[in-house]
């Protein structure tokens, strides 16, 4: 019987999946791929199958109670029904946090579950959301192999530097120092560089993850040597609800002055801040886009996310020693063509020179001139944790 491999990716804003068949290709052959958005809030669900074609659709309007665990139920018994008789093989998960042991995928063991669980407060917003599938599944099927694929590990090739922050060594050595993040998207978009643009494989690219979750991360030669996320996914850049880089003295303002105990000022920083906290509207890019033409504070949220998005470009550009390239990808950085454009013409100190058209097209290359060009890569994290859950699987099976 022909077997398939599910791959879970849990986002902050929402739960993706993909199927793909257990045939051993090179290339993985795709079966379906879904998601579900607005999980908490405005609820919907849609597949497509490997042609796009759309084979799976619901929404639950309004129905704020159908959260993550009911997402997963009602996958579990679309799966079943659409499974076409293939068995489960396998289950790949992104989980976003690997701490400093973790550097490569690994296979999960009830020990290993439990040593990932102890990283849930430095990516509340991820971590748990994460564990709880395979915590699940492992219940509902043990004995079925299920692999963790992490964010944190395609940053291991930053230098020490780029890695530290200012703190006595030995508190680096017990693990507070910068990990990064949206690694298994930068680890992804690094393949397809050479199908994009032979010269970015050896060249010094910046790109710009911007989702509900958004950084930067700067390539050298396909290597990630900085990243705007820390320690944890709170910082860098303005996201949907979080506020990135704060000065950490406001950190104990909020708790000294404003009567926050440590517990609310996290969750305040983690999921009242960012677009929706500035905009006092949402945190759905397209939401504010649609009223950013009347509505100030629309406005003011996404000039503060392009404004932050420019400094921090600066500081990559700045550790690379010059760039050759920018790439946008994620919820936003696809879609947005309007974001896009005004990155760039906030870049444009850089040399960039936005092609409107080609820009407004959802061109690959939205840039012209002999300057720096930026690109438009859909990313695709689960194609990443697919491939990493078969090496692991495969040494497994040898050992
Ligand atoms: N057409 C669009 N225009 C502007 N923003 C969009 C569009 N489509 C999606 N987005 C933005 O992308 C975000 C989700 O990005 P995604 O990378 O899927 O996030 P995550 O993985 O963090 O849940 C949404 O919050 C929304 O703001
Ligand atoms: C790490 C992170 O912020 O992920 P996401 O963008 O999926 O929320
Ligand atoms: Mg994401």
């Amino acid at each position: 019987m022909a077997k398939v491999q599910l791959v879970l990716n849990a986002g902050s804003s929402s739960l993706k999946f993909q199927v793909f068949l257990d045939d051993g290709a090179d290339v993985p052959n795709r079966i379906y791929r879904g998601l579900f958005e607005g999980l908490g809030t405005d609820p919907h669900f849609k597949v497509k199958d490997h042609d796009g074609a759309t084979v799976g659709e619901q929404r639950w309007a309004g129905q704020t109670a159908f959260g993550f665990e009911e997402a997963l139920a009602y996958l579990s018994d679309w799966l079943g029904a659409h499974r076409g008789g293939h068995q489960l093989a396998a289950v790949g998960h992104r989980v976003v946090h690997g701490g400093p042991h973790y550097t490569h995928a690994v296979e999960l063991t009830p020990a290993i579950i439990n040593e990932l669980d102890t990283l849930s407060p430095l990516a509340p917003l991820h971590q748990p959301k994460s564990l709880e599938p395979i915590r699940i599944i492992a219940r509902r099927v043990p004995g079925l192999p299920q692999v963790a694929a992490f964010d944190t590990a395609f940053h291991r090739t930053q230098p020490e530097l780029a890695q530290m922050f200012a703190i006595p060594q030995s508190m680096t050595d017990a693990g507070v120092k910068r990990y990064g993040f949206h690694g298994l998207s930068y680890a992804y978009l690094a393949t397809q560089f050479p199908k994009v643009d032979p010269r970015l494989t050896k060249g010094r690219v910046v790109a710009a993850h911007l989702g509900n979750g958004a950084s930067l991360c700067a390539y050298d030669a396909s290597r990630s040597i900085a990243t705007t996320m820390g320690f944890s996914a709170l910082d860098g850049l303005v996201m949907g609800t979080r506020s990135g880089s704060i000065d950490p003295g406001v950190v104990f303002y909020l708790q000294r002055e404003m009567g926050m105990s440590a517990e609310e000022a996290e969750h305040f920083l983690y999921t009242k801040c960012g677009l929706i906290g500035v905009s006092g509207l949402s945190n759905d890019m397209r939401v504010l886009r649609e009223r950013c033409e009347t509505d100030a504070g629309a406005r003011r949220a996404i000039d503060l996310f392009v404004y932050r998005i420019n400094r921090e470009f600066g500081s990559l550009v700045a550790a690379l020693r010059g760039i050759d390239a920018l790439v946008f990808t994620a919820g936003i950085g696809e879609n947005d063509a309007e974001t896009r454009a005004e990155v760039l013409r906030a870049a444009a100190w850089a040399g960039f020179e936005l092609d409107p058209e080609a820009n407004r097209a959802g061109a690959t290359r939205i840039t012209r001139g002999t300057g720096p060009q930026a690109y438009v890569i859909p990313t695709d994290e689960e194609w990443t944790i697919v491939r990493e859950m078969r090496q692991v699987l495969s040494h497994t099976a040898v050992a």
